[in-house]
């Protein structure tokens, strides 16, 4: 949007906001700033660049009952609404249904059944429902709903979600209006953006002499590949470098399998290796390798397999994102990266097992994965991690009763909410137990 805008397209603009109370600080600043702030990117080589953006118009704070966030959504001038919430922000099955055993989804149905929207922390569900019965309400005309999580096939998942949601709602008008009314293409959205890090502040200030109190820090590495699918209109995006595509389908799927799963593959190890960062874990030989080897002896062979060819140079692709993550200056965290576990092993790590099971293949490579988050699970379990574990997903009681059982690796792999109709099968569970003695001499070592 603000390349768009530095390039005479001011039509469209940006307004914020966020569903839950826990980013109130950055909102506020970011308000007194009129939505201004500095964006660093940081190459591999190490250039360090700065860049004042101005494309948000509009901060919205955060009030319990959101009214504010409700009416921008449903003007007529809002013609995407766009959304990431994280992939454990999403409560759905094996089976891409609401899980209606997450209290969150509970809670926010209830209030939707009369009509309203939870007053503290809603679901993207509930505020999303909020927001299409008041612009029905307003005839305000259709809108996209614009998924940017890490979610495969993100815009169907959550549009599926969505509908059964106003369908469990009692909503039958909303439900009818939705559908025809809205879309919801799938995104493929590509850059590391770690958590602020404290000196960023004071580092932006000597750099462009803005004492900018929420700026954010990036590699320089993008893309975006978004399916042209809008309702309503949408910005040139692809003047700006934006791929629109027909089908986001085999990048989503190298970027789930390739980078997210063996991004998380090194903050599990890192983790157990006592490494801060991401950097240190993929500078690590053997972590490097064992990323390297589940990429290259399973991801692979399941992405580029017969009649699914790839349109991406996958082992470029591996060797770019291991390049990416071994950047020292991105400085992303193996906390935030190692977070919600009990989402990605289900998202990013059982379909290859499932894929490779199906055809006889080996997964001793990819068993590494689970193993190694089983034994982060062990070290939370035991209160032994250095950093606090954050997991929506994680039933707390599933997650003691796995650590506690007499076999760990049998109770993680038999968890079906983990590993779906895979769950309990031999040749999985063979190879965690085979994976985690190899991360046991991790840990030993370390
Ligand atoms: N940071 C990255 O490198 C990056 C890059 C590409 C895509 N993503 C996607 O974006 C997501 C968010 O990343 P981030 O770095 O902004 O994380 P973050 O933790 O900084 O922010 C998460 C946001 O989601 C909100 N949230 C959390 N759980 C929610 C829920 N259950 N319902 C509604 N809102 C909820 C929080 O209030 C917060 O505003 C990731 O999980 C991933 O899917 C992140
Ligand atoms: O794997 C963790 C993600 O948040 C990752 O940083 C992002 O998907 C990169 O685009």
């Amino acid at each position: 949007m603000q390349a768009l805008r530095g390039a005479g397209d001011v039509q469209w603009s940006l307004a914020g906001a966020n569903l839950r109370p826990d980013m109130t600080d950055v909102l506020t600043a970011l308000r007194a700033q009129e939505g201004a702030y500095t964006l660093e990117t940081v190459s591999p080589a190490g250039e360090y660049r700065y860049e004042r953006i101005d494309a948000i118009q509009e901060v919205l704070s955060y009030v319990p009952g959101q009214t504010a966030t409700v009416a921008r959504g449903a003007d007529p001038a809002t013609r995407i609404i766009s959304f990431t919430v994280t992939e454990a922000g999403y409560y759905l099955n094996h089976e891409h249904q609401l899980d209606l055993s997450y209290p969150d989804l509970v809670v926010d149905l209830e209030c939707a059944r009369r009509g309203q929207l939870r007053a503290e922390g809603s679901t993207i569900y509930g505020a999303m429902t909020a927001i299409l019965r008041a612009r029905m309400a307003a005839k305000a005309g259709p809108v996209t709903l614009l998924n940017c999580d890490n979610l495969r096939h993100n815009g169907e998942r959550f549009r599926a979600g969505l509908l059964e949601f106003i369908e469990y709602a009692g909503d039958a008008p909303l439900l009818a209006w939705t559908k025809a009314n809205t879309v919801s293409p799938n995104t493929m959205v590509d850059r590391i953006t770690p958590r602020p890090p404290a000196d960023l502040r004071g580092r932006v200030r000597h750099a462009t002499g803005w004492d900018d109190t929420v700026p954010v820090t990036a590699e320089s590495f993008i893309q975006w590949v978004i399916e042209d699918d809008f309702i309503a209109g949408r910005p040139a995006w692809e003047r700006v470098g934006v791929e629109l595509v027909q089908s986001v389908q085999p990048y989503e799927e190298a970027k789930i399998r390739i980078l997210n799963a063996s991004h998380s593959c090194i903050a599990w190890a890192g983790t157990l290796c006592g490494l801060q960062y991401i950097h240190e874990g993929v500078r690590t030989p053997v972590i490097r390798q064992m990323a390297y080897d589940y990429v290259t002896n399973d991801a692979i062979p399941c992405l580029s397999q017969a009649g699914n060819a790839s349109p991406i140079d996958l082992p470029a692709y591996r060797d770019v994102v291991l390049e990416r993550f071994s950047n020292p200056a991105i400085r992303d965290t193996n906390q935030r990266v190692a977070a919600d576990g009990f989402s990605k092993i289900p998202g990013f790590i059982a379909p290859t097992i499932r894929e490779r099971l199906a055809v006889h293949a080996n997964i001793d490579s990819v068993a590494m994965l689970p193993a190694l988050f089983l034994a982060v699970l062990q070290r939370w379990h035991a209160g032994q991690l250095s950093y606090t574990y954050q997991d929506q997903s994680m039933n707390p009681v599933v997650a003691h009763a796995i650590c506690a059982a007499a076999d760990p690796v049998e109770a993680l792999c038999a968890d079906r909410i983990l590993w779906g109709d895979i769950a309990g099968d031999a040749r999985l569970t063979g190879a965690v137990r085979r994976a985690a003695r190899q991360v046991a001499q991790l840990q030993a070592v370390a």
